[in-house]
């Protein structure tokens, strides 16, 4: 088991990850919330399946109830988040209570959000079950989806605990790990080239990654969301750096309709037009051509979906979060590990849409 000790502004707490770590729950619950009155875990009906029995066999003590959402973006709606905080009410949950977020970003995601409104918040502790729920997981922002845009409505909440317990991500299904993989390459393009060159030389076949090596590469990834939330917890300034990809990524999830896409899988297209747009404004030298040789060869989409339009994509964009009067921004790289956030033209980024779009 390792230990990544997270200090925000706002809060102290650590990551356990490794084999059975959910172990460390039982410890953690009795020494911290022993008098809680109610534990609630809200979790999806997938990993309800999986894994919800063996989590409540650590808690087989306490006063435990389950709520179960739908699984995938279908649980960040604002008609979930009510359905939660009514089934809390209806349960008797109070201030003393706390709610573990059993399940991948979309779970943890949604309960964290559910966690900070009840009562004006209650704990919470991330329980994470996905490869990209490493990013999700750790640095407190919590949110629900709108249909205007992605994560539009939610918070900085930190959590109490993340423990990661990697033994449950043994059932993942391959595109999962793709989607999850898509935020491990990232943490490496903006932060740390050697992670990314052993990344690129280590990984050919997702699929056959065993336990103990995502247990490494998720805590580098960690490691480099840790500096950067310990820097600027609530996106001041160079946690920004953390969207990269995400301008167009967010705006195709939308765009498609949430989930039709997997987060990941959009912010590799994402990268990728960052990544063309860093060559053209911030003179990075970097191989496209390779990378997506590589990209291909993992199984993800490299392109922008067909029956998507370019002007839509633009309106979406100009509603992302780092938009300031309308002014669309990118996070760039000036070099593989230095971002840069650079405010863009709509005509500039028109026509380098039109070009990626068509193949050029
Ligand atoms: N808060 C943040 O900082 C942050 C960071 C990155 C992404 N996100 C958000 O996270 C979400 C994506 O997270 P995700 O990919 O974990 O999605 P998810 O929670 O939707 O999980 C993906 C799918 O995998 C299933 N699943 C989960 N664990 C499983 C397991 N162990 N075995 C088998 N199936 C399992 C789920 O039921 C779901 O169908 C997006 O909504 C994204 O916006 C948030
Ligand atoms: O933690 C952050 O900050 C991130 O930007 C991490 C992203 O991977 C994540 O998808 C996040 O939810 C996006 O945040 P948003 O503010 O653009 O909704
Ligand atoms: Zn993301």
């Amino acid at each position: 088991m390792h230990t990544v000790s997270i200090q925000t502004a706002s809060k102290q707490y650590d990551v356990w990850i490794g084999e059975h770590v959910i172990n460390q729950l039982t410890f953690f619950i009795q020494k911290n919330f022993a008098d809680a009155t109610k534990i609630l875990i809200i979790t999806d009906e997938s990993v309800e399946k999986l894994h919800l029995k063996t989590v409540e066999n650590k808690l087989s003590s306490f006063p435990v109830i389950t709520y179960t959402v739908p699984a995938g973006e279908k649980a960040k709606t604002f008609d979930v988040f009510y359905a939660c905080l009514t089934y809390m009410l209806e349960q008797h949950l109070d201030r003393k209570s706390l709610v573990l977020a059993l399940g991948g970003g979309a779970v943890g995601d949604l309960a964290g959000y559910v966690a900070a409104s009840f009562m004006r918040g209650i704990p919470f502790i991330q329980i994470p079950t996905t490869i990209l729920a490493h990013d999700s997981a750790v640095g407190g922002k919590v949110a629900i989806n709108h249909p205007l845009g992605k994560n539009m409505i939610g918070v900085f909440n930190q959590p109490e605990a993340v423990i990661y317990d990697t033994t449950f991500l043994t059932t993942l299904p391959l595109q999962e790990l793709r989607s999850g993989f898509g935020e491990v390459i990232k943490h490496a393009l903006i932060s740390d080239v050697a992670f990314y060159h052993e990344l690129q030389s280590q990984i050919s076949d997702l699929s056959k990654v065993n336990v103990g090596y995502w247990s490494a590469i998720l805590e580098k990834g960690i490691l480099v969301k840790r500096a950067i939330v310990e820097k600027d917890e609530r996106e001041a300034n160079v946690r920004a750096f953390l969207n990269f990809g995400h301008t167009l990524g967010h705006a195709i999830e939308a765009e498609m309709g949430y989930g039709k896409f997997t987060h990941g899988e959009a912010i590799v297209i994402g990268m990728i037009f960052a990544l063309r747009l860093s060559k053209q404004k911030c003179d990075l030298v970097f191989s496209i051509e390779e990378f997506i040789k590589w990209l291909k060869q993992l199984g993800y989409a490299y392109d922008i979906p067909e029956n998507l339009e370019i002007d839509r994509l633009i309106d979406r964009m100009r509603q992302d979060k780092k938009s300031v009067n309308g002014t669309i921004r990118f996070v760039l790289l000036k070099e593989l590990g230095i971002p840069v956030l650079v405010e863009m033209n709509e005509e500039e980024i028109r026509k380098e849409l039109a070009l990626f779009k068509g193949g050029k």
